[in-house]
């Protein structure tokens, strides 16, 4: 963890390095990721299978391939009663949320007589990765299958590792209760090439969506063209506003809530009280001496956690926009008037009483968020990533006698003529 002061010296130069803290896959990632993908279009499913042994430990020709539907019923049905209430919490809240995402068709005619708009549709077949290798994420799997339902989405496959072969009931309670049509066994970039490409009985899909790995994402990112895809969205982040009232416990966990996730995500706290930034920093040790997920979260936090002093907690918001976080925690009293200052990121938590970790799980808006300062420029993902928008237009002879000359004079200006012919013609002009 660095400590920082706006006040130090060496404040600007530590912050960029900061910002500029590069925590994602590497040059070997991504050459092995195309050998593996390479391997998966030549083979398909032998492919599948050897990746498969070799990563995650078991040969999908004997464990299976696919998960039928009534086994995911039947791991819902067994849920504990009060684990299956959190499901369906979850799931209803999440629906909730995304329903209000879905677009609205246009279809109207301007003042010359032309006929616009644009229709929405959703894809026929998405694919969405769960991630399974180090931790089983039954909530990714309603963040990304529930949008996707919600789209439209016709066939909605998910992929998922089950290393050593063994299965997660709640992941498969969790794709009973968000109705994904199939569940294949697989992961990392044998899955997402899977997906794109199609592998045996594994038919391709047209969007591919959802967290993972660095070998995941940047399966993602090789795929882009051949399907859609969300986002490549890398290690967690979560930044922290907090002042003095806050007990520094609170944010200690808080903090430590995405450090758990990965040795490389990343925890700031922004603090205007360096009495408190002291009380904080002790409170992460005590919470890393009971928590289970001690190791990976103190790695993370040793390596990439920073606690930031400022004159006022308002100039911490040009700062937060630099970083971009995926997570913003502003728990003040008046969280409206920092957020209000703030234009980058991924989710806002608003308030002493809403802990990122409600967002994960129940609160309704998705966990899926732009990282690596990508929220300038991204969005969460959303009902939008599983359709695609058809624009129309409609001319009669009249708009076509409007809008055909300037439109004859602009092909030709571009060396066109034949796109000048088709209006010309229509309009007998001479061409
Ligand atoms: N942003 C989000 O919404 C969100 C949600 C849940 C999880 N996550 C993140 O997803 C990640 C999940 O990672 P995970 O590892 O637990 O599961 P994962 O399913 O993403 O990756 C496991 C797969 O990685 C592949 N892999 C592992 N080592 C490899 C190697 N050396 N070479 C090639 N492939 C290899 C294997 O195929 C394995 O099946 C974590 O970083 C977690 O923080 C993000
Ligand atoms: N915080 C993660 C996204 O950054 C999502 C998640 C899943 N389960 C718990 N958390
Ligand atoms: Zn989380």
């Amino acid at each position: 963890m660095i400590r920082l002061d706006t006040r130090d010296a060496g404040f600007v130069d530590a912050f960029t390095a900061l910002v500029d803290g590069r925590r994602e896959a590497s040059a070997d990632v991504a050459r092995d990721v195309a050998t593996i993908i390479r391997a998966v279009r030549d083979d398909g499913e032998a492919a599948v299978a050897a990746f498969t042994r070799k990563l995650d430990r078991h040969d999908p020709n004997e464990t299976g391939w696919r998960i039928e539907p009534a086994t995911c019923a039947a791991a819902y049905d067994a849920l504990e009663p009060g684990l299956r209430h959190a499901l369906d919490l979850a799931a209803t809240r999440i629906r909730a949320y995304h329903e209000r995402q879905r677009p609205a068709d246009s279809d109207y005619t301007d003042g010359v007589g032309v006929r616009l708009g644009a229709r929405w549709s959703a894809v026929d077949a998405a694919g969405i990765y769960v991630p399974g290798g180090r931790a089983a994420y039954p909530s990714s799997l309603l963040m990304n299958a529930i949008p996707a339902k919600v789209a439209g989405v016709g066939r909605l496959v998910m992929v998922t590792p089950t290393p050593d072969g063994q299965i997660n009931p709640l992941v498969l309670a969790a794709a009973h209760l968000a109705g994904v049509d199939e569940v294949w066994r697989i992961g990392g970039a044998q899955g997402i090439a899977a997906l794109a490409y199609g592998a045996g009985r594994i038919l391709p899909v047209d969007v591919v969506t959802g967290p993972g790995n660095a070998w995941v994402a940047e399966a993602k990112r090789q795929v882009y063209g051949v399907v859609g895809i969300d986002m490549v969205a890398g290690p967690s982040e979560i930044v922290v506003v907090a002042d003095a009232l806050n007990d520094p416990r609170t944010t200690a966990a808080d903090l430590l809530s995405q450090a758990e996730h990965d040795t490389t995500t990343q925890s700031i706290l922004f603090t205007d009280d360096a009495a408190y930034a002291d009380r904080v920093a002790a409170a992460v040790d005590d919470e890393l001496a009971i928590l289970p997920t001690a190791a990976t979260a103190r790695a993370a936090w040793d390596a990439n956690g920073a606690i930031i002093v400022v004159d006022a907690l308002d100039a911490a918001c040009p700062l937060i926009d630099r970083l971009a976080p995926e997570h913003l925690q502003l728990a003040v009293d008046d969280p409206q008037a920092l957020f209000d200052r703030v234009r980058h990121a991924g989710s806002v938590f608003l308030g002493r009483h809403t802990p990122e970790a409600i967002g994960d799980y129940v609160a309704g808006p998705n966990h899926v968020l732009p990282t690596g300062r990508r929220a300038r420029f991204a969005s969460g993902l959303s009902v939008l990533d599983f359709m695609k928008r058809t624009s129309f237009l409609g001319l009669d002879e009249a708009a076509l006698a409007e809008l055909g000359p300037a439109t004859v004079a602009l092909a030709e200006a571009e060396g066109l003529p034949a796109h000048a012919r088709s209006v010309a013609l229509r309009l007998r002009l001479n061409r």
